[in-house]
């Protein structure tokens, strides 16, 4: 990978190798765009095959970041970080700590929060190193895991994508394939069977599975068989790339709605689905609700005007829906015109994320 060429065309700003020899810390820091705001977004840990996909897998997060924060609305640039390692094994106290000293020393440029493998008790750690960190503990008056939030802006945005589909949003009875059952789809299948739907999931973590077959009376698939499944909905709630030439052949679906980032692998499967009708409900809309959660912790936390906020994630998907009729384009390009606009307006109405002189995080209010 030619990095300094990949991040020319795409337009990155930063890149950042983190390394910690006593607690084992091998961590990257992508800051896409800082146009609106510093740029806030997770930290994923996992085992990466090569560091070429970290590396990769970082960059391509923090785009995505761009996007959803600017398409939400949120005055946040667009940044992530992956941790190289088995969030099962390799976490320790010092990691976080160490993670915590490299986010203090960009001095707010780039803030944290929880992603895939990492959780509140590891923001709670880097807290102790930085106030640059979100999705911690209520009880340091913060917001806490964001995972039940995203679930919450994913069920109302799928609403929206099925009144696009079928005329009207009620979910009742309809077969939704979920892929990964963990924070945030067991959050989601819960709303989806409160509302009464029928729910088709898989995951490659069997324990996973069992809680939401036992609580959610949920059919289990191998995860290989969950793109073919009979369904209305296919619900991608695991790692990204899975709407691909391999995948969309099997699709039945009518609506492609779910939490994970980067779904489509090419863009050009974005313009497939759309070529076969398929309603797709663009990730970073949809998925926006932990970031919108986390993001209020900025400005001193309250659920109330937070979840609200969330809710309108009916509207933006419906939004994203009008533009792509309107001018003939497929949603995931509409997403991207969308948030592309509202940089490109702000781009010429300031060109730094300081506020007048002040950073976001100084109107966090005093614990
Ligand atoms: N947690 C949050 O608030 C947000 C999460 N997201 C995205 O939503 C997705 C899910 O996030 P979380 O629920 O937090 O992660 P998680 O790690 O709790 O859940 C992901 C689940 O997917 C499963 N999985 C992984 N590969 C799989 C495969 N090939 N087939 C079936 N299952 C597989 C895992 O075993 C795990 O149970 C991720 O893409 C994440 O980036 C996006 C916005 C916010
Ligand atoms: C988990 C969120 C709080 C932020 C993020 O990284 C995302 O939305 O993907």
């Amino acid at each position: 990978m030619e990095i300094f060429k990949y991040m020319e065309t795409y337009d990155y700003e930063q890149l950042l190798f983190c390394q910690d020899k006593e607690s084992g810390l091998k961590a990257i820091i992508a800051i896409h765009d800082t146009t609106i705001g510093p740029a806030l977004g997770g930290t994923r840990m996992w085992t990466y095959d090569t560091e070429a996909s970290a590396i990769e897998d970082a960059l391509r997060l923090a785009k995505g970041m761009t996007y959803k924060n600017a398409a939400a609305g949120l005055n946040l640039g667009g940044g992530k970080t992956v941790i190289i390692g088995d969030p099962r094994k390799d976490k320790n106290e010092e990691m976080f700590r160490a993670f915590g000293r490299f986010i203090q020393g960009l001095n707010g440029r780039y803030i944290t929060a929880e992603d895939v493998g990492t959780t509140v008790e590891d923001m709670d750690i880097i807290y102790q190193e930085t106030d640059y960190v979100t999705g911690v503990s209520p009880a340091f008056g913060s917001s806490g895991n964001p995972s039940p939030v995203t679930a919450y802006g994913v069920y109302r945005g799928m609403k929206a994508a099925a009144k696009e589909a079928f005329g009207t949003d009620s979910l009742e009875g309809k077969v939704i394939a979920v892929q990964g059952v963990g924070n945030v789809a067991y959050n989601l299948c819960r709303h989806l069977h409160e509302e009464g739907a029928k729910l088709i999931v898989t995951d490659i973590n069997k324990e996973a599975v069992q809680r939401v077959v036992e609580q959610f009376g949920a059919k289990a698939v191998d995860p290989s068989e969950i793109y073919s499944v009979d369904c209305d909905i296919y619900a991608p709630c695991a790692l990204g790339a899975t709407i691909n030439d391999e995948t969309i052949p099997h699709l039945k679906a009518k609506v492609i709605a779910g939490a994970a980032n980067n779904q489509l692998k090419e863009t050009r499967h974005g313009d497939l689905i759309h070529e076969l009708g398929i309603v797709y409900a663009p990730d970073y809309v949809i998925n926006a609700g932990g970031v919108i959660n986390v993001a209020d912790e900025l400005i001193g936390y309250n659920r109330e005007r937070a979840l609200k906020k969330v809710e309108g994630i009916y509207d933006n998907i419906a939004s994203v829906f009008e533009i792509s009729k309107r001018d003939g384009i497929p949603t995931y390009l509409a997403a991207d015109r969308l948030a592309e606009e509202r940089i490109e307006t702000l781009r010429r109405s300031r060109s730094q994320f300081l506020q007048n002189g002040q950073h976001i995080l100084s109107r966090r209010q005093s614990r």
